[in-house]
């Protein structure tokens, strides 16, 4: 079988990042996207939810059976040590997904597979996983603005999460290419996309 291109995107909350890969997607890159497994992982009957209910006791999951997700984010706000104990949970089955979701892209005849990963940078074993990573960066004003615009959070959970985040350094440090997106509109975004979709031979 044929082995595509493997590409990481990331970048911080509200940088962008999964509108620059439905624009990837839109020049005929395969998606397999983290933050949507994660979910799945935690909605009800998902695949860590018992293991979250033996964790966390039965106040993290919600009448539905799903995760209680404002119970999690006011824990990991109090308790920072809890976030680490709901990644030990959920990290390990995101890994086996996206793996799972990229073999099956490329036996359908995927040549580029885009990993759009919040994380990519802090859990460095992406690294070695993709031949080369993307990092979408804005101002740090502009990726709190976008989430409190797009969310019901206000700006202290946004800068909290951001503090739980890699820098914008870290995560330029990471990058063999970065898209800034600030300061322009999504068409325009959508031609620096194609500015790199020509350097991936799109
Ligand atoms: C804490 C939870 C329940 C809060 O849920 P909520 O619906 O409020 O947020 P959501 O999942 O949409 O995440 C929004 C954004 O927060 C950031 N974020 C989420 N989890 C984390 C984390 N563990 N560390 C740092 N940032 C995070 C990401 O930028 C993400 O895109 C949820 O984020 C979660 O289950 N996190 C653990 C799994 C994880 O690490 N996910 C992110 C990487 S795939
Ligand atoms: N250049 C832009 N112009 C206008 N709106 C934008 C631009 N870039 C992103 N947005 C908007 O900002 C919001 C956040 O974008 P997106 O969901 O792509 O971010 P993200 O990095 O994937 O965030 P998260 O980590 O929270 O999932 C969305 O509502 C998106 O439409």
């Amino acid at each position: 079988m044929h082995r595509a291109k493997r590409l990481g995107l990331t970048g911080g909350i509200g940088s962008g990042k999964s509108t620059v890969a439905r624009m990837l997607a839109e020049r005929g890159a395969a998606i397999v996207d983290a933050d949507a497994i994660s979910r799945s992982l935690t909605t009800a009957g998902g695949l860590a939810m018992p293991q979250i209910e033996v964790e966390f006791g039965n106040n993290a999951v919600g009448a539905d059976g799903a995760l209680d997700r404002s119970f999690m984010r006011n824990l990991i706000f109090q308790e920072p040590q809890a976030r680490l104990r709901l990644e030990a949970i959920v990290h390990p089955l995101i890994s086996s997904l996206t793996e799972r979701q990229a073999l099956q892209a490329e036996a359908c005849g995927a040549q580029l597979l885009v990993f759009d990963v919040p994380l990519l940078v802090e859990s460095g074993r992406w690294r070695q996983q993709v031949d080369a990573v993307v990092v979408v960066d804005c101002e740090e004003e502009t990726q709190i603005l976008r989430t409190m615009a797009r969310s019901n959070l206000e700006r202290p959970a946004v800068t909290h999460i951001m503090a739980a985040q890699a820098s914008r350094q870290q995560r330029r440090a990471a990058a063999d290419c970065v898209i800034y997106n600030d300061g322009l509109d999504l068409a325009a975004l959508r031609q620096e996309v194609l500015s790199i979709s020509a350097w991936l031979q799109l």
